[in-house]
């Protein structure tokens, strides 16, 4: 057997040789076929790296497939699923979070879901990405359905231990969630201690609007940041444009 990284974990590894990455998450239950493929259009021309898709309820069959569908017809960007369960696969997708909650209470959300989900991602040639996934308080939909115990704020020491675990596992990405629309991103410190124990790419979502919080938290440590509410709730195009830019300019500086 050889192991050698797909194409979109290359194209990963070779921009963050440069710089700091921007994810935008799209949510199949919020926003229509043809929102997608202007949204991502418009991310492509402002220098966003990659759109997932993905959402907690929902976000499966039909109305996954079309909104990926109108993306890949929209932009050259990379799609990456970030799926609720095993549900959440399309095959015009380019690659996957094949992601672990690892601090779910539920088995599904651990291994059960991936086992359900792995013949589906073989069949469709989908790039598998090993990805270590922790929530952190308040966590949100995504820490209720996905039955986790939520990492409290102020203990970043079990952030840290999760996300070392998560890399000796054999996951190449770690992913701190502190939920869709949270009052506040995760904690500058949680990320610095995150940061200081893992080699693998530190991936940061959840509570992020404004320049500042995206600024905190690439300076903090994170490699890629991912906005999602910012832009699905920005109203008009022109306003996503311009949190957009914003945003970026606090990761990328
Ligand atoms: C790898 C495979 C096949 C499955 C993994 C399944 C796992 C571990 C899921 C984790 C738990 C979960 C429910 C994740 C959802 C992640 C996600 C898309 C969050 C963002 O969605 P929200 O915006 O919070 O969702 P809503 O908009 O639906 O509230
Ligand atoms: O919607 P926001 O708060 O930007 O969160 C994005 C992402 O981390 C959710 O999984
Ligand atoms: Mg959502």
């Amino acid at each position: 057997m050889k192991l050698r990284f797909g194409r979109v974990e290359s194209y990963i590894h070779e921009k963050l040789e440069k710089e700091k990455l921007h994810f935008v998450l799209l949510d199949p239950d919020d926003v229509s076929p043809e929102e997608a493929s202007k949204i991502a259009q418009m991310c492509e021309e402002v220098g966003v790296d990659a759109v997932m898709v993905g959402g907690s309820t929902g976000a499966e069959g039909e109305v996954l497939d079309e909104v990926v569908k109108a993306i890949k017809e929209s932009s050259s960007l990379p799609v990456i699923l970030f799926p609720g369960s095993h549900g959440g696969i399309t095959k015009y997708a380019d690659a996957i979070f094949f992601m672990s909650l690892l601090n779910s209470r539920n088995p599904f959300f651990i291994t059960g879901a991936q086992a359900l989900g792995a013949f589906t991602v073989k069949r469709y040639r989908i790039e598998p990405i090993p990805m270590a996934y922790l929530i952190i308080e308040p966590g949100e939909t995504v820490g209720w359905v996905g039955d986790a115990k939520p990492i409290p704020r102020h203990k970043p020491k079990i952030a840290a231990a999760y996300a070392l675990a998560g890399q000796y596992l054999g996951m190449r990405l770690v992913y701190l969630e502190a939920g869709s629309g949270a009052p506040e991103h995760v904690p500058n410190d949680m990320i610095r201690a995150v940061k200081s124990v893992i080699d693998v790419p530190l991936i940061v979502g959840g509570g992020i609007r404004t320049y500042e919080d995206a600024r905190e938290v690439a300076q903090s440590g994170a490699d890629i940041i991912v906005t999602g509410t910012a832009i699905e709730k920005a109203g008009s195009l022109e306003e996503a444009r311009k949190r957009l830019e914003s945003l970026i300019k606090g990761i990328k500086g």
